[in-house]
């Protein structure tokens, strides 16, 4: 098994909350240098594994909060190259995922860019523009590695297609609990927990809910129904205006619930 998807398990086992923050690599003050540190910061608050993001000038599926962020880091001179040239000076116990667009993976190289992570403490990847039929681009080079490649699954799957996504996950199963792009405050139609149990029933792997969580009581809601959750722009805004103590609160609350 992947260590990404046997390092959530082992933390299931233990009862905990699985707690995924997502940050845009290279939006810090100090540009991509400040990557290591941020990612300090939420491992020390509770992270079980952390979501890295890659700047893209085409970002389809991020809403405003995340794709602001994304000008910024491209604007402070990031590269896919920049990023992981930094992550292999990261040291740290808890698995980082990378979440690209494929542009930026297909520019670099897919070999290469797999065979350069290997180096790095990234143990999975989300790639939100690659459906499951055009996995065949990148899976061949991962399958003798430790890097997982994280499915994400929609509202709008229908259950054979869920099936089909679940089987064989190995890190996690990435929720989407809306139609649409990232981003918080919006509402939640009413049967997403139930929605969500179901895909928890069929899946082996732990399952984590992503999209519009901005709150302890999204955290408690979704716990009900699944292992865990993604938190991206709430992340993403409070890092950018300065708001540590309240992200380090809202982690450490999170990962006890
Ligand atoms: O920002 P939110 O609503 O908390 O959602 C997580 C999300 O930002 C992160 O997982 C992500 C950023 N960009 C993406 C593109 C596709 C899927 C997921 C993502």
């Amino acid at each position: 098994m992947k260590s990404l998807r046997q390092h959530l398990e082992n933390l299931k086992a233990d009862g905990k909350t699985l707690l995924v923050p997502y940050i845009m690599a290279g939006d810090h003050a100090d540009g991509i240098a400040g990557l290591p540190k941020t990612i300090d910061f939420l491992a020390e608050n509770g992270a079980s594994a952390i979501e890295v993001g890659i700047p893209f000038s085409d970002p389809v599926a991020d809403g405003p909060v995340i794709e602001l962020a994304g000008i910024r880091s491209l604007k402070n001179g990031t590269t896919l190259r920049k990023v992981i040239d930094t992550l292999k000076t990261v040291k740290t116990d808890i698995p980082l995922v990378i979440m690209s667009y494929f542009n930026p993976i297909y520019k670099y190289g897919i070999e290469q860019f797999v065979n350069d992570l290997k180096a790095t403490p990234v143990k999975g990847l989300i790639l939100p523009d690659v459906p499951r039929e055009h996995e065949n681009m990148i899976a061949p080079f991962l399958t003798n590695t430790d890097i997982a490649l994280v499915p994400l699954v929609t509202l709008t799957s229908i259950p054979e297609r869920q099936a089909e996504l679940v089987n064989g996950a190995e890190g996690f199963i990435y929720a989407v609990t809306v139609n649409g792009v990232t981003g918080a405050d919006r509402d939640y139609r009413a049967d997403l927990n139930q929605h969500l149990a179901k895909l928890a029933e069929i899946s082996d792997a732990p399952v984590l809910a992503g999209f519009g969580v901005s709150s302890i009581a999204h955290v408690e809601k979704f716990r009900q129904a699944v292992d865990g959750v993604i938190v991206g722009s709430y992340i993403v805004k409070g890092l950018h205006e300065g708001k540590t103590a309240e992200i380090a609160e809202f982690l450490q609350k999170s990962s006890q619930i």
